[in-house]
């Protein structure tokens, strides 16, 4: 399978220390990799260098063949992100926001890849409501929703359904199963609900103070680490980072 994101020996240093410790992180064409931790383990980090927005202090990424940072521009045109915390401007009706999107990414069509992209997450009849008027699931909704707009080869989503109840956090998942399936689209998601990765991702690389700890399908790492399925992986990792932290 050929690699749509390939990063090798990723380094982040911060005042407090190291967040990333030598990651490496490949995603093939569309494959879907969940990328987990607990709190503070580097995720957030690493998919920063791997989009470019973080400089790392060593290591290299790679996007479709093309080097950061020297060919970022092109490399984003074929890569989507959203994530939780991203702010929507509330001033805009959503179609005016989704369709200024898909404009700047040079969509011919733009409206009609906002219409597709509304109807895909089931949020079609929000189409002329203000910001102010979204709830803040709905918002991420959106986020997703720009973020796919130019049928990206790689969606890196940084915890998409934090805010989300259940419901919201199924239509998200369908939405981007359908994606995935209709699009051969690559995802690279970190979530902390480890039932949803299960669900939505081939492969995943488990980080625990900024290393990679394990990497390989659910079910190849539950039976490595002797647990009931990424959940208890997940509690153990946690419980490990915490007695290093205090040791
Ligand atoms: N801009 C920054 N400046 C200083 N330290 C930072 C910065 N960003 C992250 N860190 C530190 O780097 C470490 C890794 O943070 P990161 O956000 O990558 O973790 P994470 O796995 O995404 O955590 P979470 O699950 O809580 O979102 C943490 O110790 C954090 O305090």
């Amino acid at each position: 399978m050929s690699a749509v994101l390939r990063a090798e020996g990723l380094i982040k240093n911060y005042r407090r220390g190291r967040a990333v410790d030598g990651v490496d992180l490949a995603v093939g064409d569309g494959e879907r990799v969940g990328l987990l931790g607990p709190n503070g383990a580097g995720k957030t980090t690493t998919l920063l260098m791997c989009l470019g927005v973080v400089t790392p202090d060593a290591g290299r990424v790679e996007i479709l063949g093309r080097s950061l940072p020297s060919k970022r521009a092109a490399a984003m045109s074929d890569v989507g992100f959203a994530a939780g915390y991203l702010p929507l401007p509330s001033a805009v009706r959503v179609n005016e926001y989704l369709e200024m999107f898909g404009r700047l990414y040079g969509l011919r069509r733009p409206r009609v890849a906002a219409r597709e992209g509304l109807e895909r997450f089931g949020i079609g009849h929000l189409e002329k409501a203000m910001g102010t008027e979204l709830s803040s699931g709905q918002k991420t909704l959106v986020g997703i929703i720009k973020a796919t707009l130019h049928n990206p080869r790689l969606l890196v989503l940084d915890e998409p359904t934090a805010s989300l109840d259940p419901d919201v956090a199924l239509r998200v998942r369908t939405g981007l199963q359908e994606l995935c399936a209709t699009n051969g689209t690559a995802l690279l998601v970190t979530s902390h609900n480890m039932v949803e990765v299960e669900r939505l991702c081939e492969r995943v690389t488990f980080l625990s103070r900024g290393r990679v700890v394990a990497n390989g399908t659910p079910d190849e790492i539950a039976r490595r680490f002797d647990r009931d399925g990424l959940e208890e992986v997940f509690l153990h990792l946690a419980e490990l980072q915490q007695t290093e932290v205090t040791a």
